[in-house]
């Protein structure tokens, strides 16, 4: 048997369980990313796209994208060809309720192109502008996006900055589209450490979409799974002081009103996608997806097609089938 490597790298608690997850096709790409976070400006060249709208500052406006046109052009036309009826295979009553979305690989995306880690996020932006009207278009009741972790404050300043004001962007002008089609949108996680202008356009459109029962659109932002449940444990026990809830009879339903998700709104994720090959929860939406099909592919994010979805949503309504 080969040797282990060194006592520090062997993990200190393995769990086992009969059942796989939905899907992983993966292999486990170990890549170091040298951050090279330093902004570049690509305005001169007529191939590179300015994803970042004149209304954000000129910061960011300098770290933007060599996200090419013709990426762009691609989606777009990928998205008009999409038709009403249901891709072959795809059964209605089948669909997943809620799908939860663990988007990665945007950084490793564009260093392996030769790009700027923050290209891979603006390249993510451009998939998520095919990817959330093809989940409104199936019918998809909730979907969720880990944005931005409690953990992620720890990046470099400078791409933190980047994701904040392209945020703010997405949710001034990419959102278009998902009002009309009648999204509702909402953020969760704690918003009181994100940029004022950003907790503006946040309470924004929530205000505007809440009305609109079309696909729910949430995504976690300073989010952590762990802070949750924390955060409802608070306000339960709150509740027990002031005699409005007896200990012994607090129950799931209890608990899960005073999760981020209010679930009894919004359903538990039936299907999580994990993209990038890594294979964890990452602090997202744990007591959410105590019982949610797994799916993991090696595609980076920026690359996770319409096709792919679709792939995943096979994968999930063939696991259905069998249960
Ligand atoms: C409006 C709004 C809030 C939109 C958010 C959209 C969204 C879900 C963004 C996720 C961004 C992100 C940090 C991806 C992980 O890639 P990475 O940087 O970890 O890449 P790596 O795995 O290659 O390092």
């Amino acid at each position: 048997m080969a040797e282990l490597a060194s006592t520090s790298t062997k993990p200190k608690h393995m769990a086992f369980t009969y059942l796989s997850p939905l899907k992983h096709d993966i292999v486990y790409p170990k890549i170091t990313i040298k951050p090279c976070l330093a902004p570049k400006s690509h305005s001169s060249n007529p191939n590179f796209l300015n994803i970042v709208s004149p209304i954000t500052s000129g910061k960011i406006h300098a770290a933007t994208t060599n996200v090419t046109t013709k990426e762009l052009s691609y989606q777009d036309e990928k998205f008009k060809t999409q038709e009403e009826a249901l891709p072959a295979g795809l059964e209605e009553e089948l669909m997943p309720k809620h799908v939860a979305f663990i988007l990665d690989g945007n950084r490793r995306w564009a260093v392996e192109k030769g790009l700027p880690p923050m290209d891979g996020h603006a390249a993510m932006r451009i998939t998520l502008r095919s990817i959330l009207p093809l989940c409104s278009k199936l019918n998809i009741k909730s979907v969720s996006l880990y944005a931005f972790s409690t953990e992620n404050w720890i990046r470099p300043t400078v791409e933190v900055d980047f994701l904040m004001e392209m945020y703010e962007d997405v949710l001034r002008n990419d959102t278009k589209e998902l009002l009309s089609l009648g999204c509702r949108i909402t953020l969760m996680g704690n918003k009181t450490k994100l940029p004022k202008s950003f907790q503006k356009v946040c309470t924004e459109i929530e205000e505007i979409s809440k009305n609109n029962t079309g696909t729910h659109i949430n995504y976690g932002i300073n989010y952590s799974g762990k802070h949750d449940i924390l955060q409802a444990c608070r306000s339960i026990t709150t509740k027990v002081k002031d005699g409005i809830l007896v200990p012994n009879q607090i129950n799931e339903t209890h608990f899960k009103q005073e999760l981020y998700t209010k679930t009894n709104e919004f359903p538990y994720p039936d299907l999580v996608i994990r993209t990038s090959g890594e294979i964890r929860l990452s602090n997202f939406m744990l007591w959410q997806m105590a019982y949610s099909e797994l799916y993991f592919t090696k595609k980076y994010f920026p690359d996770f097609g319409e096709d792919d979805l679709i792939k995943a949503l096979l994968a999930f309504q063939e696991t259905r089938r069998r249960v």
